[in-house]
Formats: structure tokens, C-alpha cells, sequence
């Protein structure tokens, strides 16, 4: 957060030093039984709450608009606080109104800028909240997590695969889709029991959550299938990703007594998430027919 700051802390350390400068060469030194020790402590107080505020700015405000209005108001706040309290060390001349003026103009200026970067701040996190809200209300509506295997599950990838579709038909994008289905899942389960398939599967939902990109959202579509959806993902690329899925399943699967997977791939062309799905069991049926872990072409 610094490092983006840092222009505006150098523009505020060259205005101190300026102010600081022009009161050693207008003025002379007080002597110290005119100090008033009650002001200087208010001044001195006021002054280093509002450099807090500086530092608070910029350790806690991303570049942008309202943090220039922010850190520009509360940097004329300081400056006026700062010639305030040099003032209790310095006596200017009485003709000389120059540090009259620059003691006291910038600081309700300074506040009226922080008030209205306030204003901008308040305005900006409610649109935050909005959409906070949106997305909370968008998860508690679809009963998002399976249980077992901590993926998404099928309300969440309609909801989702409609909202990507409208999304890239609008930009001209290609969208594709991976289905992954258990083999023989019924046989797996009779043969080594319901709890050998539940670790199989959370095992399976690890790998795939692992392999796929931080875009790509996978879901658990059915009890033995799953959904894969990739956005701004040519044919061409989910080719590429199929196979890799597929080496890392065979490994997983010749790591022990599991059931083997079929893959298949499909770029999105329809319009609604309902038909999209409707085609990924005909084209899991289709490349079920084929051999396992063999891409249908339509990709
Ligand atoms: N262990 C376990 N089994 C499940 C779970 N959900 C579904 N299944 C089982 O998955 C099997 C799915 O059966 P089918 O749809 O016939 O699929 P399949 O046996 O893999 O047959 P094909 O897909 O045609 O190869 C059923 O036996 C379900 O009981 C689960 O959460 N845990």
C-alpha cells in the first residue's frame, strides 16, 4: 500500500519542509518563558491525530479517486496544524499576515476536501455491500457445498453455467465444459462398500480441484459425474487440460483397486444452462460408448 503512496508522502514532506522554512525565515525564536506548555499540547495533539489519519489512509486505502480527496483534505489539515504549532515556538512580524493566513485557511478547506472524500467513501461501501449482499444471497440460495466431497453442487453449476453463458455470448467468448464420470460406480460400491466409494470420490474431488485453474469452477453434478466449467477457454485448451486430468487420474487410479473415469468435453453453443447440461449426458453417453478417458471430437 506504501509503495503506491509514495509520491503524495514526498509531495507532504516537501509542503511540511516548505512551511517549515518560510516560518524560520519570517520569524524569530520565542523565548522559552513565552512557551505556553497547555497549547502546545493541545496543538501538538491535534497535529499528530491528524497524521494518524494520513498514515491510516494510506495503509488501509487502495489508489483511486476518493483516497486522493481523503489523503489531499487531511494533508491540509496537517499543514495548517503544523504552522499552528510552530507558531507557539515562532513570533512572526505584525505586517506580515502571509502565516497568518496559511495557519488558518487550509484547515477548513482541508475539511471540506475530507468531507468530501467521506461522502465518496460512504458511497463507495455501500456499492461494496451491495454486492457483498448479492453474492451472500446468491450462495444461500443455491445449498452450495456437497458435504462429502466440498464441491459445488448442482443448483450452484445451473446458476453459475447461466451466468457464464450470457456472459460470453455478450463478449463473443468461447466457453467449454469437461464431464467426468465414474465408471461402473454401482460395481466399485458393492464390491468394497459405501465408504470405499465416499473416499474415493473425496479423493477424486481433491485431485480435480487441484489440477483445474482458479477460474475454472468444477462442481458435482450427479453422485458419480462431474461438471467442469471453463470460461474464456478455446477447444483447443480444454483439450490440453482433459488430457493433463486424464494422466493425473490414471495415476490415481492405478495407485489402487479404483474405478476408471470417462471424459468428455463439449464447447458451450447453447443459450441456457439447461440445454448445455442436457448436452453433456449425451455426450458422456456418447463417449462412454467410445473407450474410457477418450475426449469426444465435438470439443
Ligand atoms: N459411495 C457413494 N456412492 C454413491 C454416492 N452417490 C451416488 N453413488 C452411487 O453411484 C452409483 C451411480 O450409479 P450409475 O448411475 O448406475 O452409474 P455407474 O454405476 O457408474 O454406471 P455407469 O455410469 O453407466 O458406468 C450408484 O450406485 C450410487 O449409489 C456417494 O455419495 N457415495
Amino acid at each position: 500500500m506504501w509503495r503506491q503512496h509514495r509520491y503524495k508522502i514526498l509531495l507532504s514532506l516537501i509542503l511540511l519542509l516548505c512551511g517549515l522554512l518560510l516560518a524560520l525565515n519570517t520569524g524569530a525564536a520565542k523565548h522559552s518563558s513565552e512557551f505556553d506548555a497547555l497549547d502546545i499540547l493541545g496543538e501538538g495533539t491535534t497535529l499528530l491525530v491528524a497524521c494518524g489519519w494520513l498514515g491510516l489512509i494510506i495503509s488501509s486505502r487502495p489508489a483511486g479517486r476518493v483516497t486522493e480527496w481523503l489523503y489531499y483534505g487531511s494533508l491540509l489539515l496537517v499543514f495548517s496544524y503544523f504552522l499552528d504549532l510552530l507558531d507557539e515556538f515562532i513570533r512572526y512580524p505584525e505586517q506580515f499576515r502571509l502565516m497568518s493566513w496559511l495557519e488558518s485557511l487550509p484547515a477548513p478547506v482541508g475539511m471540506l476536501v475530507l468531507t468530501y472524500g467521506l461522502v465518496g467513501w460512504h458511497r463507495e461501501q455501500r456499492a461494496i455491500n451491495r454486492q457483498l449482499r448479492g453474492r451472500e444471497l446468491f450462495l444461500r440460495d443455491h445449498q452450495l457445498i456437497d458435504p462429502l466431497t466440498q464441491l459445488y453442487g448442482a443448483d450452484y453449476l445451473h446458476a453459475v453455467l447461466q451466468r457464464e453463458i450470457e456472459l460470453h455470448l455478450s463478449q463473443h467468448r468461447t466457453l467449454c465444459l469437461l464431464v467426468l464420470d465414474i465408471d461402473d460406480f454401482a460395481g466399485f460400491n458393492r464390491h468394497h462398500g459405501i465408504a470405499a466409494g465416499d473416499t474415493y470420490l473425496s479423493r477424486l474431488s481433491e485431485l480435480l480441484s487441484s489440477q483445474l485453474r482458479h477460474s475454472d469452477v468444477i462442481c458435482r453434478y450427479a453422485g458419480d459425474r462431474f461438471v467442469a466449467v471453463l470460461p474464456n477457454t478455446t477447444p483447443q485448451q480444454a483439450q490440453i487440460m482433459a488430457q493433463h486430468l486424464r494422466q493425473q487420474i490414471t495415476q490415481l487410479v492405478s495407485a489402487g483397486d479404483a474405478p476408471q473415469l470417462t471424459v468428455a468435453g463439449m464447447t458451450v453453443q447453447q443459450h441456457s444452462a439447461q440445454a448445455a447440461l442436457q448436452q453433456t449426458d449425451i455426450a458422456i453417453k456418447q463417449a462412454k460408448a467410445g473407450s474410457a478417458l477418450k475426449l469426444r471430437p465435438e470439443l
